[in-house]
């Protein structure tokens, strides 16, 4: 089913028994396509396990769409996480609350290349913590909770050294160790990210936290979980499988708009970015580049698969699964190896108040940090130790970022350039983004040191903030924002020439021609109008809006003109009042001329009439007539 047809996401589909379709990897494709991914689609291979047909995929490089955004008041950013109250959030079981800054969408417009933007107002980072049950081992060595949740997102940690102080850290949330997948969907703002990443925001959720401390079970659950092809449902799945679900509720809840999704997976292994959906590039690694145009960093030639359903988007995780690195230690039997980053964009086109249809460029993306390690802690030797020090060293990297980004105004120069995960994170950290951190930390007095590490870091993190944007096709964003002007400009027209009682709707241009009223483009219909013919749109709208500019600027000359006479006039009339009222005061001393009434003798004797100060000149010339006479 193409997903070009509006009703795709039509109540139709909520009726629609899920059925897992178990994907087997997809198959890399030639090395010869590989060569020309960037420049044009291509198909990418699917097979399914249950013996349906070869499926082609339409996959493509990373995308660089244009950043121009959307100036729209009706873009306010909530809270990330609803229903906040600072009374108590902490989440044991099923308990609610939370936290997150509310912020309201402000207009802006930035002139980076030819773009406007609608941007929020600047906002900090929201950080959740997750604290995870004590595993079987630490029982088995006697270790217990020493970790205290008092509410208010606190964490109070026992001191690392005998006879130090506990420490308090605060956060937007803290889910205890009894907190389920649902509580962590529910209640850590996930849902407003993915709301954001509908209208058009750019939006990260990462977790981070040493080796063992829950981070790919929060996102992904226990190990094996998704390659098993478990119903989406489960009650064990993380916060992926779940956002799928209410991504595709909320798509389903827009009839009036189109989407279109694509999904990437890929992760960072010693340094190199190998696409998980394509396992071939494992031997020729991607590269990370700089686009000029969209102010980031992107993966080149990343394949990017078209998901039509949401059994799509599960292919796409459980393919990605299967092929990322995990490896075992001393304290991780699934010990993630690498960094992973699923990211999900979505393509919305919808009708603005204005008959013209817009499209937004929303993007989610789920990374999952392989964990801090302490290599004395995971015996890690040979290829685990080598992984160990390419983790650590990026996680340093992300640590010195997130320092420099915390730091407010004293920011000095930040390294993203020095680890491909700090390129990627770049955006999210302190860029156009709406950010979640999901800190993970184990409960227990052997994980002391690192548990206080991760909540310093969550910490700083917290204080980061960011400004994100709506992006937009800047073909879109011009016609907008240029139908806009016209309308403040014709509104402008319109209240000048009623003040300066012209008569008649603006019509011609300043020489006299009738201005060619730019024709309205039909809902929707701006997608199939040729490149000529859009040309053609703009400049006629560039053309109508300079005519209102000169006509406006003429008006307004005009009635500067008259301000100036006006006031001649009434400096005129000051002198001439001053000058009658001499000539009375020579008459009143005159014994033969009778006294003559003064100007203001006369408004004084019909106090309630209301003199026209026109019409008061008028007078006193005339007097100056009769006298000079
Ligand atoms: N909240 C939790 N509830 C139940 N089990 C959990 C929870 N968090 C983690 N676990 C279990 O602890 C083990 C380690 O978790 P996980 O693999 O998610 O850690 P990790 O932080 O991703 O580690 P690494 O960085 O080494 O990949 C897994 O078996 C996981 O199922």
């Amino acid at each position: 089913m193409a997903l070009k047809d509006l009703h795709m996401f039509q109540p139709l589909h909520r009726e629609k028994v899920y059925h897992h379709r178990q994907a087997t990897p997809l198959k890399a494709p030639p090395s010869g396509l590989i060569r020309n991914i960037s420049k044009s689609a291509e198909t990418l291979v699917a097979t399914t396990r249950c013996g349906k047909e070869l499926k082609s995929r339409k996959a493509r490089s990373t995308e660089q769409p244009g950043t121009a955004s959307l100036k729209d008041s009706s873009y306010a950013l909530p809270a990330l996480v609803k229903n906040a109250s600072r009374d108590d959030v902490s989440v044991r079981s099923r308990s609610r609350n939370g936290s997150g800054s509310s912020r309201a969408a402000s207009l802006d417009r930035s002139t980076r290349g030819s773009t406007t933007t609608l941007s929020a107002d600047e906002d900090n980072i929201n950080v959740v913590v997750r604290v995870r049950p004590v595993n079987e081992t630490e029982r088995s060595h006697g270790e217990r909770e020493i970790l205290e949740f008092p509410g208010k997102g606190q964490v109070i940690c026992p001191g690392t050294v005998t006879g130090q102080k506990h420490k308090v850290f605060s956060y937007n949330v803290v889910f205890e160790p009894a907190a389920s997948q649902e509580d962590v969907l529910e209640y850590s703002g996930v849902k407003r990210l993915l709301e954001m990443a509908v209208e058009g925001f750019s939006c990260t959720a990462f977790c981070y936290g040493q080796t063992g401390s829950g981070k790919t079970h929060t996102l992904s659950g226990p190990p094996g979980l998704i390659e098993s092809g478990a119903s989406p449902y489960s009650s064990e799945h993380g916060l992926v499988v779940r956002s799928f679900v209410y991504l595709f509720q909320l798509i389903r809840d827009r009839p009036d708009c189109h989407f279109i999704l694509k999904a990437s997976f890929l992760e960072i292994y010693n340094e190199k970015v190998i696409d998980l959906l394509n396992p071939g590039t494992s031997r020729k690694p991607l590269q990370v580049r700089w686009s000029k145009e969209s102010r980031s960093f992107y993966v080149e030639n990343l394949f990017t698969v078209d998901c039509e359903e949401l059994d799509d988007l599960f292919a796409v995780l459980e393919e990605g699964t299967r092929n990322r690195a995990v490896g075992a230690h001393a304290m991780n039997a699934h010990s993630s190896r690498s960094h992973t980053l699923l990211s999900v964009r979505v393509r919305r086109d919808v009708r603005s108040e204005r008959d013209v249809t817009c499209s937004t460029h929303g993007k989610i993306n789920f990374v999952d940090l392989a964990g801090s390690e302490i290599t004395k802690r995971t015996h890690s030797t040979g290829k685990t130790l080598e992984e160990a020090n390419n983790i650590n060293r990026s996680l340093m990297v992300l640590g010195y970022c997130i320092a420099q980004l915390s730091d407010g105004k004293k920011r000095g120069h930040i390294p993203y350039r020095d680890s491909k995960l700090t390129k990627l994170l770049a955006d999210s950290l302190a860029g156009n983004g709406v950010t979640l951190m999901i800190a993970c930390i184990a409960p227990t007095r052997s994980n002391l040191n690192e548990t206080v590490n991760t909540l310093r870091y969550a910490a700083r993190a917290k204080k980061i903030k960011s400004k994100p944007i709506v992006k937009m096709d800047a073909r879109d964003a011009l016609i907008l924002s240029l139908k806009r002007e016209v309308e403040a400009l014709q509104a402008e027209n319109q209240h000048l020439r009623t003040a300066l009682h012209v008569h008649g709707e603006y019509k011609t241009d300043t020489l006299g021609h009738r201005n060619p009223s730019t024709p309205l483009v039909e809902t929707n219909k701006l997608y199939q109008l040729p490149q000529s013919e859009l040309v053609e749109l703009i400049q006629l709208h560039m053309e109508e809006n300079s005519a209102l500019r000169r006509e406006n600027s003429e008006l307004f000359g005009v009635r500067d003109q008259l301000l100036r006479d006006q006031e001649l006039l009434s400096r005129e009339n000051e002198r001439l009042l001053k000058k009658l009222e001499d000539v009375n005061s020579v008459c009143i001393r005159s014994p033969i001329i009778p006294a003559r009434p003064t100007y203001s003798e006369i408004g004084s004797k019909e106090p309630d009439i209301w003199t026209n100060p026109s019409i008061s000149s008028a007078n006193s010339v005339a007097s100056r007539f009769y006298l000079e006479k």
